[in-house]
């Protein structure tokens, strides 16, 4: 009830950023259960948008196609491979942690058939990178398809960065980026073999965003690597495009950008399709665009985040909180209004 009294103060409406304090009250747990639709984690419209989490495409559409994916033991990196792997890829699969990626590696090709490489690899240091690459040579041959996917985020007020947090994640996100990219590239331009590229950003890498300064930097950067390269390496046979995805629930990133729990119910709200995305939306779409189906698609940035970014944009989105009743006392006070 505050809640909406406050939309309706008129002090309040007197600026537009008055429309989005309810939002930070729901933030501190203060009205939640006031705004929520649905008591599951879903809004009510959610039940006309389906998740269809199964490979979309033909089987067998990666047959004879090597596809390298970074941060591919976890999250959305994982939920790739799965969908490539099941469409017949031989994936290699790259990060940090050799055990996690051997578990995965392990679980995937046991279910789709098909050969799953686990290789350590850290992102951040080019002797690294070149050793991974070296060793996927040698053991599968160059790549059909690379998906820069591995990332580093977390929430922090930015004047509470260091130096080095802010290594941490431009290293890993924009650096890792560059140094995965350009390694394989030479060797693909030097081996007259053409490839698809793919890079995971996020819906923020176009608007900038407030607590998450590195990522967003960083993510602009990547998007900018790439188109760069559209232009610049078409002639060699490689393409690149984009995936930006809003909110999706993994471990990675939920723990570090939602430690609470407290922005989930937040972030569905402001989704107009009321959800979050799921893993094998994801999985799909970067399929698509890494497959000879999409053999004349370089430069497209796709997000796919249920309409959320457009949501956040709208300056009036918001009255979407507004009821019948409320709309019929509004409509009647501006129809009143005579003259400016
Ligand atoms: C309102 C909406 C709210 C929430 C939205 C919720 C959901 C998602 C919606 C959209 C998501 C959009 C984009 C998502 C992008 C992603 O990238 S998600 C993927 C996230 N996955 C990962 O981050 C996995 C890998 N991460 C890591 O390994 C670590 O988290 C790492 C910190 C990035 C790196 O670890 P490492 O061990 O190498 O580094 P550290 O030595 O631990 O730290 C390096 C420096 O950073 C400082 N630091 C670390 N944590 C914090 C913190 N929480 N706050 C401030 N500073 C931090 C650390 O102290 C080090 O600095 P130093 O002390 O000066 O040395
Ligand atoms: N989930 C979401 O809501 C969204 C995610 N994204 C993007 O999707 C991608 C996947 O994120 P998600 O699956 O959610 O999170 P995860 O944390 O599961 O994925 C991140 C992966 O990156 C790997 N990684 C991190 N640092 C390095 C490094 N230095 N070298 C090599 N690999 C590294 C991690 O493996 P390891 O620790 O073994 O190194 C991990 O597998 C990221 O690019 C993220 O920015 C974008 C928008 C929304």
């Amino acid at each position: 009830v505050k809640i909406i009294i406050r939309i309706f103060d008129a002090e309040s409406l007197s600026t537009s950023n008055a429309l989005f304090t309810p939002c930070l009250l729901q933030l501190f747990g203060n009205g939640t259960a006031v705004l929520r639709k649905s008591d599951d984690d879903r809004a009510p419209q959610a039940r006309f948008f389906p998740p269809l989490q199964e490979p979309m495409l033909l089987p067998g559409t990666f047959k004879n196609k090597v596809a390298f994916i970074t941060g591919g033991g976890t999250g959305l990196g994982k939920g790739m491979t799965f969908t490539l792997s099941s469409l017949g890829a031989e994936c290699v699969i790259a990060s940090r942690n050799l055990d996690v990626l051997k578990a995965t590696a392990e679980e995937i090709s046991s279910q789709t058939g098909n050969k799953v490489h686990p290789v350590q690899c850290n992102v951040r240091d080019p002797d690294s990178v070149k050793a991974t690459v070296d060793q996927m040579v040698n053991d599968v041959g160059l790549p059909d398809v690379v998906i820069n996917n591995a990332a580093g985020n977390f929430i922090s007020p930015s004047e509470r960065l260091s130096a080095n947090a802010w290594k941490a994640i431009t290293d890993t996100v924009l650096n890792g980026t560059a140094y995965i990219t350009l390694d394989i590239g030479k060797r693909l331009i030097a081996a007259q073999k053409g490839a698809a590229f793919l890079c995971i950003t996020t819906i923020y890498a176009d608007s900038g965003s407030g607590f998450v300064m590195p990522s967003a930097s960083a993510k602009a950067g990547v998007e900018a690597l790439c188109k760069s390269l559209v232009a610049e390496w078409g002639r060699y046979g490689l393409r690149f495009n984009i995936i930006q995805p809003g909110p999706i629930k993994t471990k990675g990133a939920f723990s570090r950008l939602d430690p609470t729990g407290k922005f989930e119910k937040l972030m569905i709200e402001r989704i107009p399709v009321g959800r979050l995305g799921t893993v094998g939306e994801i999985a799909n779409l970067a399929a698509y665009l890494c497959s000879d189906y999409a053999s004349w698609v370089s430069g497209a940035t796709i997000k796919i985040d249920g309409g959320e970014y457009s949501f956040m944009a709208g300056e009036f989105n918001s009255l979407s909180l507004v009821t019948k009743e409320q709309w019929d006392v509004m409509e009647a006070i501006i129809r009143q209004t005579k003259g400016s």
